[in-house]
């Protein structure tokens, strides 16, 4: 026969320690009084979930950033004003990354209304997003924070204001990252964008919407330079699978709704204030602090080979894609006509290699590197990448100006000071 505890607690044996002592006793006393503290718990447990349902229901918004208010909106409003004649009004996602704080500024010095959207998260140094947050609010952009996948903070968003154009750069990006947190890939590249879109979608008038694909789409193709006609069905990551996904993502949502939609495959973007997560970021903070850097090297000790391309380009070529865009022919989430669906390749159309880089850096930084060479680990890497840009040249003038020694020189300039290296003192150590 069970006992009143095993009849109590039947599926946790041995998960509570139960006093078996004056059993005779206790029993009588203990199965009354127990009853009614089960009772009392009972009750306890449903009005604290009916409370916590009504809580979720009146505003997930609680639970996670702090928005909405009056004063809010009119933050919301202010940031998106026009400040010229034929001007757009930008909401730009991923606006304290670096990609993003970049448009940003371009967009607001050229007098265009820009809000911003970022979730701050901690991929890498958050400081350092605070800080490009605190270059934006010099220039009067306000960022809502937020996350992608809070469909009401969106919506609200586009209630407050009737965004023409929304440059979409939130992402988790990073190719080797995805062996660690792959779903951190499925919750910002695929389910955020899915919500943006959905979205964007349903606002009336519909945006335009620019966003950041991947030249890591093209994966192991071996065809250069890559053409934005070329396949790109043999992604080598999850990264560069989750921005294809998008790729097919955004067309349907420009086949069904009608909304206009460029995607730009961004070739190794590098510049000041980059990601530190990036190899030109993290062998600079290495090689100063006198520690070795580890070099991929392909099959054969091949050297990899990168289309690095300069931020001021990449800025030119987002801002050449927003006033190209076209706009969409949807309302109240249907399709009144087609609508433009492009997307472009934004390199620099000269590889250089790996080891070429870090060449460049020693001279910059007048500091040696410890190079360690390592032949490349099975972790998403493509040996080489070399843009085709003859489409969006055409489309709207992307001239790209800057060449890896002269960027890097102003990425070297930018980190010294913004970490605070004394130059001299630090370099002659
Ligand atoms: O074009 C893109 O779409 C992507 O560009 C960028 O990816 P990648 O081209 O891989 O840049 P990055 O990490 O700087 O590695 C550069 C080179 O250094 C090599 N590399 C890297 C690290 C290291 O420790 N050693 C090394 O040799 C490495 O093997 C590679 O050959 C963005 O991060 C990504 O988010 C995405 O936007």
């Amino acid at each position: 026969m069970p006992s009143i505890e095993d009849e109590l607690f039947p599926s946790t044996p041995g998960k509570f320690k139960i006093d078996r002592s004056n059993r005779q006793l206790n029993r009588c006393f203990a199965s009354t009084s127990t009853m009614f503290l089960w009772a009392l718990f009972l009750i306890a447990l449903t009005a604290s979930y009916l409370s916590f349902q009504s809580f979720v229901d009146s505003g997930s918004r609680y639970l996670t950033a702090s928005w909405g208010g009056i004063q809010w909106e009119k933050q919301v409003r202010t940031s998106a004003q026009i400040h010229r004649s034929g001007g757009i009004s930008v909401l730009v996602t991923g606006a304290t990354g670096f990609v993003g704080s970049h448009v940003s500024l371009a967009l607001r010095k050229r007098g265009d209304g820009v809000v911003g959207l970022d979730n701050f998260n901690n991929y890498y140094d958050p400081s350092l997003k605070r800080a490009r947050m605190s270059l934006l609010s010099s220039r009067g952009i306000f960022v809502v924070e937020g996350d992608l996948n809070d469909a009401k903070l969106l919506s609200k968003l586009f209630d407050v204001v009737a965004f023409t154009h929304v440059m979409h750069l939130a992402a988790q990006a990073g190719v080797r990252y995805a062996l660690e947190n792959p779903q951190s890939y499925v919750h910002s590249n695929i389910a955020g964008l899915v919500n943006l879109l959905e979205t964007c979608k349903a606002a009336n008038p519909q945006p335009a919407i620019v966003w950041a694909s991947s030249s890591s789409v093209y994966g192991l193709n071996e065809k250069a330079p890559f053409s934005e006609s070329d396949r790109t069905d043999q992604p080598a990551s999850l990264y560069a699978a989750t921005k294809k996904a998008g790729e097919e993502i955004t067309h349907t949502y420009n086949h069904i709704y009608g909304l206009a939609i460029t995607g730009l495959r961004f070739f190794t973007v590098y510049g000041p204030w980059g990601r530190p997560d990036m190899a030109y970021f993290s062998f600079t903070r290495n090689i100063l602090q006198g520690k070795p850097i580890t070099i991929y090297r392909g099959k054969n000790r091949v050297d990899l080979a990168r289309d690095f391309t300069f931020i001021d380009d990449i800025v030119k070529g987002c801002l050449g894609s927003l006033d190209s865009s076209g706009k969409s022919t949807g309302s109240g989430g249907k399709k009144r006509g087609a609508a433009p669906y492009r997307i472009f390749n934004l390199g620099n159309t000269s590889p250089v290699t790996v080891p070429i880089l870090v060449d460049i850096l020693e001279k910059h930084l007048k500091v040696k590197a410890k190079r360690n060479f390592v032949e490349m680990p099975g972790n998403g890497d493509v040996p080489f990448t070399h843009a085709n840009i003859s489409s969006a040249r055409r489309e709207f003038g992307y001239k790209p100006t800057t060449d890896l020694e002269t960027g890097l020189k102003k990425f070297v300039r930018w980190y010294l000071s913004y970490y605070g290296y004394n130059t001299k003192a630090k370099l002659e150590q």
